[in-house]
């Protein structure tokens, strides 16, 4: 059992968002894996950065990600940050890893609309841009297909990923 398609990309690039989408397409289940942590925990993301740390979040994000990679057989969107850990990488190899590629400009403006990403609280636009600078080869590195969403609907995005991971 594993899952059909798993999202990676920064903060803002649309993974939530797409992967409910592209399960809805594909008729599958959708799992987010920071909506699996704020289960555990029995609370969001943020009150755990707050109250717990970045380091105890990120334990539950790689125990999330193992436990869905495992067992959930749908779209698998991941937290942003997930593929920091190396455990995390090291599993992801052999998946149907889709990242989506996002600009900085319209990063900003998106994570601007959504709800609070802990990360990004002081001066999204540089947090995001260092955040992103960093990732960016990691992403690279574990995608086996690669959709550019600055210019693209969420829709849009969707049909690309099928068309991308058409054999
Ligand atoms: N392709 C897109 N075009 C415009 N807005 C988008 C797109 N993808 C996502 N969004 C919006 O950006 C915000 C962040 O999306 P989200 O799915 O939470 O991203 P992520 O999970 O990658 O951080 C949401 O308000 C969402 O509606
Ligand atoms: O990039 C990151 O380190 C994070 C991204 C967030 O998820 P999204 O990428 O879905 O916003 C969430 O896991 C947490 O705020 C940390
Ligand atoms: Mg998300």
């Amino acid at each position: 059992m594993s899952p059909r398609v798993v999202l990676i990309g920064p903060p803002g690039s649309g993974k939530s968002t797409v992967g409910r989408l592209l399960a809805d397409r594909l008729g599958a289940a959708f799992r987010d894996t920071d909506a699996d942590v704020e289960i555990v925990a029995g609370k969001p993301v943020g009150d755990i950065f707050v109250e717990d740390g970045e380091e105890r979040f990120r334990e539950l994000e790689a125990e999330a990600v193992r436990r869905a990679l495992a067992e959930h057989e749908g779209v698998l969107s991941l937290g942003g940050g997930a593929v920091l850990a190396e455990v995390t990488r090291e599993l992801l190899a052999g998946h149907s890893v889709v990242y989506l590629e996002v600009g900085l400009s319209q990063a900003v403006q998106r994570v601007g609309l959504a709800s609070a990403r802990p990360l990004l609280v002081l001066n999204p636009r540089s947090q995001l841009k260092k955040l992103m600078d960093a990732r960016r080869p990691v992403y690279e590195g574990l995608a086996m297909v690669t959709v550019a969403t600055d210019e693209r609907k969420p829709d849009e995005v969707v049909d690309e990923i099928v068309k991308g991971l058409r054999p």
